[in-house]
């Protein structure tokens, strides 16, 4: 089946400065893909051209098997962009009614549920809406059609939890439906809870791609040591071991070790055999361990350097 969206080697330069680097990207059907990245990673330079909005300086970029330029693509996905931009004088009933009309959408139920759900009042003018009102009136319009394909650009920004909850349980009700969701976001958190596959970006280049699952369990584990009253603390031979990094005395005289683990966790798990322990703990690693790990400044290779010293 042909993926939703496919970039195959796309540059995208800005006179002297590249923007987006010889990315790659695939968006199969039926899935959400979180595309992350730092600021000015090169998220929205993508996103525009995804929907023709400028082209590749080279490359070749197919959304729904067809070249973004052509408007009849763009009529057929549900976007938000990065800044909307509404026409102040309508009220929000008129806007939606507006964007319906273009794409052709006459069962307006999954609207009205919609604009319930996300709690506007669709008798109040655009003008004088808040940031968060607009983004929900964004939303509405991007999800009413149930397009095939949503592309969605940073669309939590300005909404409050609640309202970030509702928007997750629409991208999950879409999913099911068949949809496929591309959300770029910083909210990592809900990217992870979110998103089957995610990229992350960094200076225009794709710094990692897969499944989100995958991503998390190639992050670097973290694990918290309490060693018994009175049992030496070995920082030095924990700082040592291979897998180790920012291996930190939580006080300067305390038992607590913090330390961050890559790979198995056998040789540390060997080494503090050797040791009384009072408790070991290993919180579940998160997407933002992962995600962090790509633009630490000072190690191009994600790991930072240890806190060992005491
Ligand atoms: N039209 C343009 N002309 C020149 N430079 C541009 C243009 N559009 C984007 N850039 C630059 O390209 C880089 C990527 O910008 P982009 O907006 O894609 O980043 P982003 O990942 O979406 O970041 P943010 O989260 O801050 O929106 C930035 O350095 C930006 O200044």
């Amino acid at each position: 089946m042909t993926p939703l969206i496919e970039c195959t080697d796309v540059t995208k330069r800005f006179g002297d400065f590249t923007a987006l680097s010889r990315l790659d990207l695939t968006v199969p059907q039926g899935v959400v893909y979180g595309y992350l990245g730092p600021n000015g990673a090169g998220k929205s330079t993508t996103i525009r051209m995804l929907m023709g909005l400028s082209r590749p300086t080279s490359g070749r970029v197919r959304v729904l098997g067809e070249d973004p330029a052509d408007a009849g693509v763009r009529s057929r996905i549900g976007y938000l962009p990065g800044e909307l931009r509404l026409d102040e004088r309508l009220t929000i009933a008129q806007t939606l009614t507006s964007w319906g009309r273009l794409r052709g959408l006459s069962d307006t139920s999954y609207r009205d549920e919609l604009v319930q759900r996300f709690g506007v009042d669709p008798a109040r003018k655009v003008r004088g809406l808040s940031t968060g009102n607009r983004r929900k009136v964004g939303l509405i319009g991007a999800f009413m059609a149930r397009p095939e394909l949503l592309i969605l650009d940073e669309p939590t920004n300005g909404l409050d939890p609640l309202m970030q909850q509702v928007f997750l349980e629409a991208v999950e009700e879409a999913r099911g439906r068949g949809q496929s969701v591309l959300l770029s976001s910083h909210i990592l958190s809900e990217v992870e809870r979110v998103a089957d596959l995610v990229a992350v970006l960094q200076g225009g280049r794709l710094a990692a791609a897969g499944p989100t699952r995958e991503l998390r369990r190639g992050a670097a584990q973290r694990f918290h040591v309490t060693f018994a009253d009175g049992a030496d603390v070995p920082l030095v031979s924990l700082a040592a071991l291979e897998g180790a990094s920012a291996v930190e005395r939580r006080l300067p005289e305390s038992q607590e070790v913090s330390l961050a683990w890559t790979g198995s966790p056998d040789p540390l798990l060997r080494l503090l055999a050797e040791h009384r322990i009072a408790t070991l703990t290993a919180p579940e690693p998160d997407l933002e361990d992962a995600f962090l790990e790509f633009y630490q400044p000072d190690a191009p290779d994600g790991r930072t350097s240890t806190g060992a010293g005491a």
